[in-house]
C-alpha cells in the first residue's frame, strides 16, 4: 500500500521538526519539502505594501512539486532508492509489509487543488500569534525578514489560506502546536499508526 501524509500549516508551527522525526521512524518513508520549491528571488513580486510576496502560491513552483510527488507514485521503490532511503523487502518479509509513505511538509499544501487531492491524512500545525512572531524572529531564511514582513504580509496570508483551506471544506486534523515535540511526535506517530497502519 502506498500512502501520502501532509504535515501543513502556520509558518514556525514545528512543520519540519515533526517531520524529521516522523521519516525516521515510518516504514519506507520519503520525505518532500515545500520550501524546496520556492522560485528564485528574483522572481518573486513585489506587492503594494512594498513586500516581497514569498508567502504565496505563486512564490512556488507548484508543477514542480506535484510532479515529484507523482513520481514517487509511480514508482515508490525506484524514489526511495533515487533519494538515498533504505527500502526493506516488502512482502517477503513479514514483519514489514508492503507499505510505502510519502511524508510531505509546508505552509501551503492545502491551497493548491492538484496537491490537496493527493493526501490521504492532513496534518494541519497551528500556533498563536505572538508564539509565531517570536519564534520567527529567531530564524534566519535564504532571504532574511525585512523589518515589518511578518504582521504586513506573513500573518495576513497564513490567515487568508488558512479561511481559504476552511471555507473549502478541506479535511485535515488540527495539531496544537504548543504542545513539546514529543507529544506531537506521538500523538502523530500513533494517529498513523491507528489510522493508515492499522496496528497501535
Ligand atoms: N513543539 C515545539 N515547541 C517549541 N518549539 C518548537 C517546537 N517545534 C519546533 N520548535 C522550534 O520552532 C522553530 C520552528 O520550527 P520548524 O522549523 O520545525 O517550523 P516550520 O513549521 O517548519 O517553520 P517554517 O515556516 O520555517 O518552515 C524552530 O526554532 C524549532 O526549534
Ligand atoms: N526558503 C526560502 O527560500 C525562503 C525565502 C524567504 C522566505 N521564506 C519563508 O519560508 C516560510 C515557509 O517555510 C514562508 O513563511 C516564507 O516567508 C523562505
Ligand atoms: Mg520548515
Amino acid at each position: 500500500m502506498k500512502y501520502i501524509i501532509g504535515i501543513g500549516g502556520v509558518t514556525n508551527g514545528g512543520k519540519t521538526t515533526l517531520t524529521n522525526r516522523l521519516i525516521k521512524a515510518l516504514p519506507n518513508c520519503c520525505v518532500v519539502h515545500q520550501d524546496d520549491f520556492f522560485k528564485p528571488q528574483d522572481q518573486i513580486e513585489v506587492g503594494e505594501d512594498g513586500f516581497k510576496q514569498w508567502d504565496v502560491l505563486d512564490s512556488l513552483d507548484m508543477e514542480a512539486m506535484v510532479s515529484t510527488v507523482r513520481a514517487w507514485s509511480e514508482n515508490p521503490v525506484k524514489f526511495a532508492r533515487c533519494h538515498g532511503v533504505n527500502v526493506t523487502p516488502g512482502s517477503r518479509e513479514p514483519t514489514s509489509p508492503d507499505i510505502q509513505i510519502l511524508v510531505i511538509e509546508g505552509f501551503l499544501l492545502y491551497n493548491y487543488k492538484p496537491l490537496v487531492e493527493l493526501f490521504d491524512l492532513r496534518y494541519y500545525l497551528a500556533v498563536p500569534y505572538d508564539e509565531c512572531k517570536r519564534r520567527r524572529s529567531t530564524r534566519s531564511y535564504t532571504v532574511p525578514d525585512p523589518p515589518g514582513l511578518f504582521d504586513g504580509h506573513v500573518w495576513p496570508m497564513y490567515l487568508k489560506h488558512r479561511k481559504e483551506m476552511e471555507d473549502g471544506g478541506v479535511d485535515v486534523v488540527y495539531l496544537d502546536g504548543l504542545k513539546s515535540r514529543d507529544e506531537l511526535y506521538n500523538q502523530v506517530f500513533e494517529d498513523i499508526h491507528n489510522k493508515l497502519l492499522n496496528c497501535s
